[in-house]
């Protein structure tokens, strides 16, 4: 769904950032992105959902260079990628469930009641439906994020840091909503610093660790 052959990406024309990247992600995939602060996890991420676009090297999503892709390709692309991000941003004088929504409602989709109540179940979220934002935990708020990732049923979930602040608990509740995704056969990507997050998923899941080093994606080793 994602491949990328020899992409290099630097800010503003600038030193690339990330040199010589190669990468395949399979439908039903999930990887960890691990990698120093300042590595260019997020910029990965970024590249990923054509947000930013490559400075050198080809990038495809969904079978489409991203560099071809109109303003109405991009949105097609978004539609099926989605992004849990590392500090989630939510329109705080609207109620958890409308914030969940506003992908629907942004892109002119009709929102199905019975759907949004069976995804607020999910996250274990029901009873915060009508909460506004401020009003909830660092773990509330993760997990309305994953929510409003998912609300379009994308094919892929990117996900940055998304246990960065949560206890483990918390972080082992999230864990386990991407696993979810993942077994009903979406692809996931896990921004993390976190190796013991990456070692409790790899007692469920079949994942494969990234690790962003010198500029170069590598393949980490299997015993983390
Ligand atoms: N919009 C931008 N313009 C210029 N430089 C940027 C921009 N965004 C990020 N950078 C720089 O790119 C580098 C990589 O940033 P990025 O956020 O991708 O790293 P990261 O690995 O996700 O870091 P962390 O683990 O701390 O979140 C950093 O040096 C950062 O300052």
């Amino acid at each position: 769904m994602i491949e990328m052959q020899n992409l290099s990406f630097g800010y503003s024309g600038g030193e690339p950032l990330l040199a010589d990247m190669s990468l395949t992600l399979q439908p039903g995939s999930f990887h960890f992105l691990t990698g120093p602060s300042g590595s260019g996890k997020t910029t990965f991420l970024r590249l990923c959902y054509a947000e930013l676009l490559p400075s050198a090297g080809r990038m495809s999503a969904f079978g489409e260079d991203v560099r071809g892709l109109s303003r109405d390709g991009i949105a097609a692309l978004r539609r099926r990628v989605g992004v849990v991000h590392q500090d989630t941003q939510f329109l705080d004088h609207l109620p958890v469930a409308e914030n969940i929504a506003l992908p629907l409602i942004v892109s002119g989709e009709p929102v199905d009641m019975p759907a949004l109540g069976d995804l607020l179940s999910w996250v274990q979220m029901s009873g915060q439906a009508r909460a506004l934002p401020p009003e909830l935990s660092g773990g509330e708020r993760q997990r309305a994020a994953l929510a409003r990732a998912v609300v379009m049923s994308p094919d892929l979930i990117l996900a940055d840091e998304p246990t960065g602040n949560l206890d483990w608990e918390m972080s082992m509740r999230l864990l386990q909503l991407l696993i979810e995704l993942n077994r009903s056969g979406k692809a996931v990507l896990i921004a993390t610093h976190d190796l013991n997050l990456i070692r409790a998923a790899k007692q469920q899941v079949q994942a494969r660790v990234l690790r962003i080093a010198g500029k170069r994606l590598q393949l980490a080793g299997a015993d983390l």
